[in-house]
């Protein structure tokens, strides 16, 4: 089973425009509305796998219901906490013209202890030894930094793999629990640690000593150059074609949702990379955050080279 934890949802408003101007009148060509959050792109996407899934977070009011009843007409399970406060929407403008997204996140609605009690209670209840558990994304207003570790360390404690797709102190915080996977974009990473990566060397070095504490996996997903996948004795560098840009909004979640379908059937950890590569590609060709689908997938697979940059100790 993959279990994806939303801890804030969103109804995502893809909004596309030629020549976005801030500070201007612009005029929208067309929109899309998706059910959206990190965990929750990741099941839509190993649903499309055919794996096992169920979305796990905070969902409340209108939009709440939204979301629910688009889960429900994927065949998505779920068993989010119901809450008080509506769950947000976030904005994204795509410029026809340049390809460039700008994102605009609400914070989301301020969860209470009792909401927070029952959500980590149904947590609980739900993984069991063996699944893959995601935690992806940002929290709302309630939520302590270390929420995170909690959850990584009790689906270590139940035998679970865990992956962690979070930025700032969620992340500074949750690798203290020891996941198995993170997966922060360059960005991120350089924000976690406050420091230049300009060469592949030095992210690597930094990915190694975040290794050393108790992590197995770094994904570093860099956009249109790819992305690396560092362990302690080997670091892999994923390839991406050329492709026409739709949205890269949901491109990191789809690398995640690839991956982790490649390992809950068994793949070797470079095959469910590659797959989780090819799904993000898929991603960034479809409009708002419209999951890729399997065969649209394994049509771009082979386009996807994926080379050993390092072994044990030397750079090949
Ligand atoms: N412009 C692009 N062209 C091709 N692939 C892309 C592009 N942008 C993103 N991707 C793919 O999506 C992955 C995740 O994108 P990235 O922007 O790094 O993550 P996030 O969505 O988490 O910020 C990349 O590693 C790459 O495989
Ligand atoms: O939880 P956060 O960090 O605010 O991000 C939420 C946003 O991230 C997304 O899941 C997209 O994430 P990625 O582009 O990083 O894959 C959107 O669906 C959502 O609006």
């Amino acid at each position: 089973m993959i279990v994806t934890v939303t801890l804030n949802p969103a109804v995502d408003k893809t909004i596309y425009i030629r020549d976005f101007m801030a500070g201007e009148v612009n005029k929208v060509e067309y929109s899309v509305v998706d059910p959206g959050g990190k965990g929750i792109n990741v099941s839509k996407t190993v649903a499309e796998f055919d794996c096992d899934t169920i979305a796990l977070g905070f969902l409340g009011g209108e939009n709440g219901e939204y979301i629910r009843q688009a889960l429900k007409d994927l065949g998505i399970k779920e068993k989010f906490t119901e809450v008080s406060k509506n769950t947000r929407t976030n904005i994204k403008i795509v410029d026809l013209k340049t390809g460039d997204t700008t994102d605009i996140n609400e914070t989301g609605g301020e969860v209470s202890p009792e909401e927070l009690k029952e959500f980590i209670n149904i947590f609980k209840r739900v993984i069991k030894e063996g699944d893959i558990v995601v935690l992806s994304g940002s929290v709302p207003k309630g939520i302590d930094n270390n929420i995170y570790r909690f959850l990584t360390e009790y689906g270590n404690k139940t035998g679970c793999k865990v992956i962690l797709d979070v930025s700032s102190q969620l992340l500074k915080e949750g690798i203290k629990g020891k996941p198995y996977m993170i997966k922060p974009n360059l960005r991120e990473l350089e924000e976690l640690l406050n420091i230049n990566l300009d060469t592949k060397e030095k992210i690597v070095d930094v990915c190694r000593s975040i290794i050393k504490e108790g992590v197995e996996l770094v994904c570093v997903s860099m956009g249109s150059e790819g992305a690396l996948l560092i362990a302690e004795d080997f670091v892999l560098h994923g390839k991406v074609p050329k492709v026409e840009v739709k949205s890269t909004v949901g491109a990191g979640d789809s690398l995640v949702a690839g991956f982790a379908a490649g390992l809950s059937k068994g793949l070797t950890i470079e095959k469910a990379f590659k797959q989780g590569i090819a799904a993000s590609i898929v991603s960034v060709t479809k409009e708002g955050t419209k999951a890729p689908t399997y065969k649209e997938v394994q049509n771009v697979i082979d386009e996807v080279e994926v080379s050993m940059l390092f072994t044990s100790n030397y750079y090949v």
